[in-house]
């Protein structure tokens, strides 16, 4: 089986580059020398004569010159732009051979008279210069490196030393031929010195093809198998010139034939690199570079120095599409609208003095189609001269597109779709520079939601954001168009409103308040809910924009303290009572911790018989620097600040606690009356906390009354009514506390499993003087009696009150006149008293 040539050791130690052309070599070369044995077993009778031999040999010598004139001329030619050193001795070195060839063709025997008589001599004298001079010139190409080399000039000079040389070698044959050694003899053949002169030229073309050889190791700049192989082909040739017995024979003839394919394949691999390689070269950056335009989203316009399209390339996918055949050689003012045609002209400009420009994007508009574009234009120049632009015209849309979306984002809010602070910042800022200059006034009204964190904590957070854009878009409507309503975060919302006064932000507070009252619909939900408002104005409050926000911070805190749903305007004062309230919530913080708290118990009486039937428990606060701090003063900053939660739990456990101790001294028939906080009787484990707490100090649940305002339960009077019927199935008695300041109505009342409802201390108080605070007393004891609900009368101070209260058939009551709240001692003290009351007769 025949080996492939590419793995034989020969082939594979050579760089792969070089592979192929080693190949073909190889192929040639063992052709050849086929055809010598072939000549050498089978030696053929002289085959044409002197006379036949002639016009072969001219034929054969002519394609020799012609090739080797080609070699001259592509060397020549392609050294100016390939610049080697190398290249340029071929040239020079292969004039010399083509003029030393033409020479030996007049020389040979049958010619006429070239200058002196042809004869074998001269002829040979020729031959041997030219076959010297095409070995020298090939051993000096294999022995010098490939590189380019930066004197032009020199070679002017190298071929004016070949054309010398050659020169020397005609007068030296015309004029001097005795002198030179002979080379043949008739009849005789060929003498030794011409032999001796061929293998010497054997020699020196081995020598060549083996410089050769060992530079194909590496990639090689040029076509080296090319040469490698004319130089083993001229070896070859060589050889069949000391063979040949007769000028006529086929060695000669052979040799000839050899030394023009020699030459074929020294022009062979001139030309490749030459010519052919860099006209690849163009058809693969021609490819290249279309395969990098196809790959560019971006079209592509070339244009002359007269504004014409002279070639365009547009992606396949792009939205905008350009037919060539529409375009190229007609001017950009034929093309572009007039809008357009500005862009790229002023690019252009700017192209043409920088090299580069680019555009802002602007919209193109073209039938339905609208798109933002941007335009790279880069000058193109030859040397100084200006000869035109190339045009990148880029679909930036999604770009454009994208810029808007971050810029909506950096100032709007992206649940509501209101201005954010950002943007609210920039407006307002502005509306007061307005109003400095008109000398207006700017209100800001601070909005914060009621009980928002209700609504998230029970319907979802989902639920919360579709409230806060409910709210959002019931604000809206009631603005301006100067008017800024931005979500500051949360649920708070700001609204600036420019040249407005006092009572125009009094108004505009109100009817928002109105607005959100009106029952809202979000999420599968409706519900009504309050704000409370805080309103800062400028110039009276402040001039600075941080500083009005902060009043009308302080001011919406106030609205908040005053029960919510209301509006509160910033004054002078507020800062201070600001600060108060600030004091107060941070050290209400440690306040448990510190022991600061305790209970203190207010006797409660039943009318008949003058019993003491229980206490309310209420709690005091010792502070070591503020002092006593009523409750009335930080139980709103505790709720408020979230801590009444945790306050509210230690109430209970330790009144309840102090209960089971009183039972375990045998004070059994007590009944403790413990305040609930609204935040403490939202949450949904109340029921099961209680339940825990009377279990673990086993108090009978009918001994704890639970006491919550009429506002609390009025706030959200079915999840109240929920609370209030999970407390009484624990057997808790439940009271209504300071009954007559809310709103409850008698239907509400009658759903709710109330056992007590505490009249008012601000109706008993004016029981004996006001007939209206009577008439409410009496209105609220005979409706309680009617849904068998028991009464008991808050504040009792005189006894004028109290006869009245009896004549009205209140059941109990509390007050200053039988009992101030008392320390746990004193209450003890107290029901130590009252059971040795009831056991003395
Ligand atoms: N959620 C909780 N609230 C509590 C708790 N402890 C107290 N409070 C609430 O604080 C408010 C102020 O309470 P306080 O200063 O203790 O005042 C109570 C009594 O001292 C006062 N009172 C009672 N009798 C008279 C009287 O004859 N004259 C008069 N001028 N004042 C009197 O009334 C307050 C009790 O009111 P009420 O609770 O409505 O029965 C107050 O609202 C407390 O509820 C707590 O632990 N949790």
């Amino acid at each position: 089986m025949p080996i492939p040539l590419r793995h034989l050791w020969l082939f594979s130690s050579r760089h792969a580059s070089h592979r192929q052309g080693l190949r073909r070599s190889a192929l040639l070369l063992g052709t050849l020398c086929l055809a010598m044995l072939l000549f050498a077993v089978v030696p053929l009778p002289a085959l044409l004569g002197q006379a036949g031999y002639l016009p072969l040999h001219m034929l054969l010598e002519t394609l020799a010159i012609v090739v080797a004139a080609m070699v001259f001329a592509i060397s020549w030619a392609s050294y100016r732009r390939l610049r080697a050193d190398t290249l340029l001795s071929l040239a020079c070195g292969f004039a010399g051979v083509a003029i030393l060839d033409f020479s030996h063709m007049l020389s040979f025997q049958g010619m006429p008279d070239f200058i002196t008589p042809a004869d074998p001599e001269k002829a040979i004298s020729f031959w041997l210069a030219a076959r010297g001079m095409a070995a020298g010139t090939l051993l000096w190409v294999a022995l010098r490196p490939w590189k380019a080399s930066g004197r032009p000039f020199e070679r002017w000079a190298i071929l004016g030393l070949s054309l010398f040389a050659v020169a020397v070698v005609h007068i030296t044959v015309f004029g001097y031929q005795e002198l030179l050694p002979r080379t043949f003899i008739e009849g005789v053949g060929l003498t030794l010195f011409k032999v001796g002169c061929e293998y010497l030229l054997i020699a020196v073309h081995l020598l060549t093809a083996v410089c050769f050889w060992r530079s194909m190791r590496r990639p090689q700049p040029f076509n080296i198998a090319a040469l490698f192989c004319a130089s083993l082909l001229m070896a070859l040739g060589e050889l069949c010139f000391t063979l040949y017995a007769s000028v006529t024979d086929q060695f000669n003839l052979l040799g000839h034939l050899i030394k023009v394919i020699a030459y074929w394949q020294l022009y062979r691999g001139i030309f490749v690199e030459a010519v052919e390689q860099p006209y690849d070269q163009l058809a693969r950056s021609r490819a290249q570079l279309q395969a990098t335009f196809d790959a560019i989203p971006d079209m592509l316009f070339e244009l002359d120095e007269q504004e014409r399209v002279v070639n365009c390339h547009s992606s396949a996918d792009a939205r905008l599409q350009v037919d060539p055949a529409r375009v190229i050689g007609k001017s950009v003012a034929d093309l572009l609208s007039d809008d357009t045609l500005e862009h790229c002209r002023q690019t252009m400009a700017s192209a043409s003095a920088q090299g580069y420009a680019q555009s802002q994007p602007f919209l193109f508009e073209q039938g339905s189609l609208s798109i933002w574009l941007q335009l790279s234009v880069s000058a193109r120049r030859i040397g100084r001269h200006l000869t035109g632009h190339i045009l990148l015209v880029r679909d930036v849309s999604q770009l454009k597109q994208q810029e808007e979306r971050i810029l909506h984002l950096a100032h709007f809010d992206t649940l509501t779709g209101l201005p954010n602070r950002t943007l609210f910042r920039q407006r307002v800022t502005l509306s007061l520079g307005l109003a400095r200059r008109h000398q207006q006034s700017v209100a800001l009204l601070l909005i914060d939601l009621d009980h928002f964190k209700h609504i998230n904590d029970t319907l979802g957070h989902n639920a919360g954001d579709q409230l806060l854009c409910a709210v959002a878009e019931r604000l809206r409507p009631h603005l301006r168009s100067e008017d800024t309503l931005s979500r500051q975060g949360g649920d708070e919302f700001i609204i600036a409103l420019p040249d407005i006064d006092s009572d125009g932000a009094m108004h505009m507070a109100s009817r928002l308040l109105e607005s959100l009252t009106q029952p809202l619909h979000f999420d599968h939900h409706v519900t009504t809910t309050s704000a409370s408002i805080g309103i800062a104005l400028y110039p009276n409050d402040s001039d600075d924009l941080d500083c009005l926000i902060q009043h009308a911070d302080a001011a919406m805190y106030l609205a908040k303290q005053r029960g919510r749903n209301n509006v509160q305007f910033y004054t002078a004062d507020l800062q201070a009572r600001m600060s108060r309230l600030m004091e107060l919530e941070n050290a209400l913080r440690t306040a448990i911790d510190r022991h600061e708290l305790a209970l203190h118990y207010q006797p409660q009486w039943a009318l008949v018989g003058q019993r003491l039937t229980g206490f309310e428990v209420l709690l005091r606060w010792q502070h070591p620097v503020l002092g006593q701090v009523s409750p009335a003063e930080f139980i709103p900053v505790a709720e408020s600040s979230g801590q009444i939660g945790q306050i509210g739990e230690w109430v209970l456990q330790q009144g309840v606690a102090q209960l089971a101790r009183w039972r375990a001294q045998g004070f059994t028939s007590i009944t403790l009356a413990i305040n609930l906080s609204a935040a403490q009787f939202r949450r949904t484990d109340l029921a099961t906390q209680v339940a825990d707490l009377l279990l673990h100090h086993q108090v009978p649940p009918e001994r704890l009354e639970m006491e919550l305002t009429e506002g609390t339960a009025m706030e959200d009077p079915m999840q109240a009514r929920q609370q209030l019927t999970s407390l009484h199935r624990l057997g808790v008695r439940l009271a209504i506390d300071d009954f007559g300041t809310g709103f409850s109505s008698l239907a509400q009342l009658r759903h709710f499993p109330v056992d007590t409802l505490k009249i008012d201390r601000s109706f008993v108080q004016d029981i004996d003087v006001d007939q209206g605070s009577a008439d409410m007393v009496r209105s609220i004891i005979q409706m309680a009696h009617n849904l068998g609900i028991s009464t008991l009368a808050e504040g009792v101070e005189t006894a004028r009150q109290l006869s009245l209260l009896e004549r009205l058939e209140c059941e109990a009551i509390q007050g200053y006149l039988w009992g101030r709240p008392l320390t746990c001692a004193d209450a003890q003290k107290l029901l130590i008293n009252q059971s040795k009351a009831v056991l003395t007769p």
